[in-house]
């Protein structure tokens, strides 16, 4: 795959990944699988499970093959299969609080966009800068450097986004799916104090610091 590269730096985007057809026979595959029953985003695993205590996989489920269907939409650039991945349904008004993917369970961050556009924001960490960012659907983008490291990324939960032409545009039902690779000794060198959960344990702040700020805005909150 060549790389269309983006702001913030090291966000890569992949436009029509897959095509119109596909991704109706996609949506289709979805309305049949078993979701949790309750409104909201919802999350189904393949893999390893994601676990929302430690922000990593549930060391207690089983790895999950993958379905055909997903199989077929794993990106091409990574030497393997990806250890975690995560379909997740937002309806019109919902999104995920902005976080990181926990740096020391994850090296390695994709997300393909089906269904709707909509707007994620990202914000630098240190500096607190916002950069919007479209993933129309269709679109595998990853994260990778200082957008997977050094910014955090989320989806306002509302039900329409205001594009930079002041065009209102209405969101639809969306469904992403995110492909995780686990990280190899499970130690992150970025030192990044703000968002980093390695760095944090360095620094002996305590695992704990993630229960006591779930709301949603800190560095080490998963969201999936
Ligand atoms: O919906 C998306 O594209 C991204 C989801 C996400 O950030 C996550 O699951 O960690
Ligand atoms: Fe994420």
């Amino acid at each position: 795959m060549n790389e269309p590269s983006l702001e913030p730096p090291g966000l890569v985007m992949w436009k029509e990944f897959i095509t119109a057809e596909a991704e109706c026979r996609l949506l289709n595959i979805f309305a049949g699988l078993d979701w949790p029953d309750r409104p909201g985003r919802r999350s189904l695993h393949y893999g390893y499970t994601f676990s929302y205590k430690t922000f990593g996989i549930d060391e207690e489920i089983p790895f999950k093959p993958f379905p055909d269907w997903l199989t077929a939409l794993v990106p091409s650039g990574e030497e393997r299969l990806p250890d975690q991945v995560c379909l997740q349904h937002y309806p019109p008004g919902t999104g995920i609080p902005p976080h990181v993917d926990t740096h020391s369970a994850y090296d390695q961050l994709y997300s393909l966009s089906l269904g709707s556009s909509v707007t994620m924001q990202f914000r630098h960490g240190e500096s607190g800068a916002k950069i919007d960012v479209d993933l129309p659907p269709r679109s595998m983008t990853q994260m990778k450097d200082d957008s997977r490291l050094h910014w955090t990324h989320g989806i306002r939960a509302r039900k329409t986004d205001t594009l930079s032409d002041g065009t209102v545009r209405p969101r639809r039902d969306r469904w992403s799916i995110t492909y995780r690779w686990l990280r190899d000794g499970a130690n992150c060198p970025c030192e990044n104090e703000k968002l980093c959960d390695t760095a944090q344990r360095c620094k002996g702040l305590e695992k704990e610091y993630r229960w006591k700020k779930q709301n949603g805005t800190d560095a080490a909150v998963g969201a999936s």
